[in-house]
């Protein structure tokens, strides 16, 4: 075009930026937050940013995402080949990270049918009712005592997509550990992303060298899991498939082959399974305890709710004090509950994708292929022109279809809610993730009573460990500078997680900022008190459930 036509063609909000990072510098200790502040300030529901040397589009409120997805979901379906996530799925051999193409709709359709479908989901429900009972047991067994809750939650979460979908009960690796670190090189700040020449910090900073320790763990993991499976085949054990038993069938058939012909493609999918399973399922349970314990008048509603529910149910089973999956459809109250959290506390609060084809906007700006798209989930879950002024109170009512009036509510849309994506590339772990997050909590609350450990005050501030970043690199270069030798950078650094005092945190330990999943709670939240000492597992006098729920016939 010639560069009067260019003049004349309309064009998106772009902040100015420095040289060399471009808008790197605006992305800040939290990036949704910032992002979202940045586009608020530049009225701009798109708009075109550079991250070194990446053009990236922000998509930040719920009318950009209609435009935008409406008409070219397709052509916003692909991912960029970030450099952490393209090693730790073997070059982009699974479903979350794979470009758009043959393989990944091979890989998702396979994932469907084998474990995240909703008819596979409900047949796994004894799995997940066992790792719930473990759960109760847990807590029970501290008694009136703190727990740390969010660690159980955790655990409990893992160990469900390790059981159902790698047939997997070892305990021999951290999975916490692992799982912890490979999500904050995940979602950290690799500068061979953004400013391709200048890699090597990346080298420097020791970030390539946790990556490798942390992928060569899990590789190690897969083969073991793949070869137990391929032991239990050779038996003739007639043990359930799980995602692997179909994953090594589409293996080892002819029709098959080119997609799944090598075991990196099924390391690939485990992977998936793995980190995109475990931890948004528990990150969800973190947060909706944490919202329950700082408002008592939800807890108690919710609360009350669900002993209701069980109560009118006939009260608990002989096998034990629990929520039974069963019970969850009658549990209306608690789903509002956790969309309020998937809205005010989305797992993924920035989802990324790459352009595959060049297309036009609604606005007719034209965006070219490989063009990088942020779409700010948080942007656009607290955006008050949608959710109303009091967008940032954690108010499940709102969810209601009709008001405490009777009155109908405004209904919202796939694009003023976000929490699992848009569109065709959107969490095909939805089904899995709601029936592990609802029969969690449903249990968590029918057992216990909770609160805040006495004189200290809910803190809902995010946790985010790769904070100063900038800082980071900034210092590390100025080491070197310095003393020819790069220190300090990859063993601790100083975040805030909360408003009151700055703590220093472990790197390793750091939460997912920028990425795929998880900015979690403060950990102050996590040493919350059952304060009834009691719970339905535990069978001891004391119990004051059956008071409350007048039905706990057990006790
Ligand atoms: C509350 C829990 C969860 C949340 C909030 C969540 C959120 C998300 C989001 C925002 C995306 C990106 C979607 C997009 O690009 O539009 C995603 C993708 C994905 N999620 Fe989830 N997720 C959850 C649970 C799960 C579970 C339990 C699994 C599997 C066991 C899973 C597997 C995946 C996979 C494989 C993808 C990649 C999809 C693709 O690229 O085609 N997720 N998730």
């Amino acid at each position: 075009p010639s560069s009067k036509k260019r003049a004349a063609s309309p064009s998106l909000p772009r902040p100015r930026g420095l040289p060399l990072i471009g808008n790197l510098h605006q992305v800040g200790a939290l990036p949704h937050r910032s992002l979202a502040a940045l586009a608020a300030r530049h009225v701009a529901p798109l708009m075109l940013l550079r991250l070194g040397s990446v053009p990236t589009l922000v998509v930040s409120t719920a009318d950009a995402a209609r435009a935008l997805f409406r008409d070219n979901d397709r052509a916003l379906s692909g991912r960029p080949a970030l450099y952490a996530a393209t090693r730790l799925s073997y070059g982009q051999k699974n479903v979350s990270f794979a470009p758009d193409g043959a393989y990944w709709r091979a890989a998702r359709r396979a994932c469907m049918s084998a474990l995240l479908g909703a008819p596979r989901v409900r047949e796994l429900r004894d799995a997940r009712e066992r790792e719930a009972a473990a759960l109760i047991a847990a807590v029970a067994a501290a008694g009136a005592s703190p727990v740390n809750l969010s660690d159980m939650v955790a655990a409990t979460s893992s160990r469900i997509v390790r059981h159902v979908a790698f047939g997997d009960g070892d305990e021999s690796m951290d999975v916490k550990a692992v799982l912890d670190e490979t999500q904050s090189l995940l979602g950290g700040l690799w500068v061979a992303d953004y400013v391709p020449w200048l890699r090597w910090v990346d080298t420097l900073s020791g970030m390539r060298r946790r990556l490798e320790r942390r992928f060569r763990q899990l590789d190690a993991f897969y083969e073991r899991v793949i070869d137990d499976h391929i032991n239990k085949r050779k038996h003739a054990s007639d043990e359930e498939d799980d995602l692997v038993d179909v994953l090594l069938r589409l293996h080892g058939d002819p029709a098959h082959r080119s997609m799944f012909g090598s075991r990196t493609h099924i390391k690939g999918i485990l992977t998936d399974m793995f980190i995109a399973g475990s931890d948004t399922s528990a990150v969800t349970v973190q947060w909706a305890m944490t919202e329950l314990v700082r408002n008592p008048d939800v807890l108690a509603k919710a609360q009350h709710e669900v002993r209701r529910v069980i109560a009118a149910g006939g009260g608990v089973d002989k096998d034990g004090a629990m929520v039974r999956e069963a019970d969850l459809p009658e549990l209306h109250y608690l789903r509002l509950v956790i969309k309020e959290t998937l809205r005010l506390h989305p797992a993924s609060p920035l989802v990324q994708r790459e352009t595959t084809e060049p297309f036009r906007t609604a606005h007719g700006v034209e965006i070219p292929a490989r063009t990088r798209v942020v779409i700010n989930a948080m942007a656009i879950h607290t955006d008050p022109g949608v959710w109303g002024p009091n967008a940032e109170r954690f108010l499940p009512e709102r969810h209601r279809a009709h008001d405490a009036d009777g009155q109908q509510q405004h209904e919202h849309d796939g694009f003023a809610l976000v929490p699992f994506g848009i569109g065709r590339r959107s969490c095909p772990g939805v089904h899995f993730a709601a029936a592990a997050v609802e029969l969690l909590l449903a249990n968590l609350l029918f057992c216990f009573d909770w609160r805040a450990l006495p004189g200290r005050e809910v803190d809902v501030e995010e946790e985010n460990g790769l904070v100063d970043w900038v800082k980071t690199v900034q210092e590390a270069a100025a080491s070197v500078v310095r003393t020819g030798r790069l220190r300090g950078t990859d063993k601790r650094m100083v975040v805030r997680p909360g408003r009151r005092s700055p703590l220093v945190f472990p790197y390793d330990r750091i939460w997912m900022a920028w990425g795929s999943a998880g900015v979690g709670p403060p950990e102050a939240n996590i040493n919350v008190q059952n304060t009834a000492g009691v719970c339905g597992g535990c069978m001891r006098d004391a119990c004051t459930l059956d008071r409350r729920a007048g039905s706990a016939k057990r006790w």
